[in-house]
């Protein structure tokens, strides 16, 4: 394993009585595919939002190559190289893909713009937009308003936006989300391809399990807050503690159907 770039220690999220977030320990390696799985309420959001500073941590601490965060804000992390999936709704539908994006690259930038100055900073953006769109397979929609884009395109276009201002950490949150499933193996090489070939560390919410076993290097699995088991693809598809709480799952609204019917 790599150098570790981001790591959870001991991590807790409490919602009044409820533990989201049960004491979770983690270490992403640099340059690694590493997703987290689980089922549904398992604290995957919540932990992801505690990684991107969304969320401050009941206790815990979160640090990015070494160096303690936790009580980092969510927009200095950004600075930082800590790049959290944009929604849909952060896309300006209006706008062209270029000028989402450019405004993605511009609004994570340090400079204070100087009137003279800032025709220069635009070429930049608008040549760094160019080429993050390039990486997504969006060259032939550059003018295109966002809004007229299919949802694929438009997970494209987040991706873009994600990608503009160079983070060297990227969380996913379930990007192949409310995809048709033809157009999920293009975004899955895209994702792939920009780990590769960027050299970026990435971290995946995923519920698609093709996809999940497919291009990771390690896999977490949450449940009811806690990691239950971590692991290379296979040694987690092996793991029985795993099967048990996807069958489990399985078993239960077996048994409410049943229960319906009896
Ligand atoms: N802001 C909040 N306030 C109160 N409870 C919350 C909040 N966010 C999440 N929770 C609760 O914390 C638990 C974990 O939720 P979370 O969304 O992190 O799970 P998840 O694994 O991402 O689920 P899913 O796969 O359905 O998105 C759930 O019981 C949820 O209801």
């Amino acid at each position: 394993m790599g150098d570790v770039i981001l790591q959870a220690v001991n991590l807790r999220k409490e919602f009044g009585g409820l533990i989201a977030v049960a004491d979770v320990s983690l270490d992403v390696a640099a340059g690694s595919m590493h997703s987290i799985i689980g089922p549904n309420g398992a604290g995957k959001t919540t932990f992801f939002n505690l990684l991107s500073g969304r969320y401050k941590p009941t206790r815990g601490s979160v640090y990015f190559k070494g160096e303690d965060i936790t009580l980092v804000p969510l927009y200095k992390r950004i600075h930082m190289g800590i790049g959290r999936s944009f929604q849909i709704t952060n896309i300006f539908p209006n706008l062209t893909v270029l000028e989402n994006v450019r405004l993605a690259a511009q609004a994570t930038s340090d400079h204070t713009f100087n009137f003279w100055r800032r025709a220069a900073h635009f070429d930049h953006f608008i040549e760094r937009a160019l080429v993050v769109l390039d990486m997504v397979s969006l060259s032939e929609q550059i003018h295109t308003p966002a809004t007229l884009l299919p949802h694929g395109g438009k997970r494209k276009l987040e991706l873009a936006m994600l990608l503009a201002p160079d983070p060297s950490v990227l969380l996913l949150d379930e990007p192949t989300a409310g995809m048709a499933s033809e157009q999920v193996p293009e975004l899955i090489e895209i994702i792939n391809s920009v780990r590769q070939r960027e050299g970026k560390t990435i971290v995946m919410i995923e519920h698609n399990m093709n996809v999940v076993m497919g291009i990771s290097d390690r896999i977490s699995v949450m449940n009811q807050g806690e990691v239950l088991a971590e692991g290379t693809p296979s040694e987690i598809a092996a793991n029985r503690t795993v099967q048990e709480v996807y069958l489990g799952e399985l078993y239960g609204s077996v048994e409410e159907m049943a229960g319906g019917h009896g």
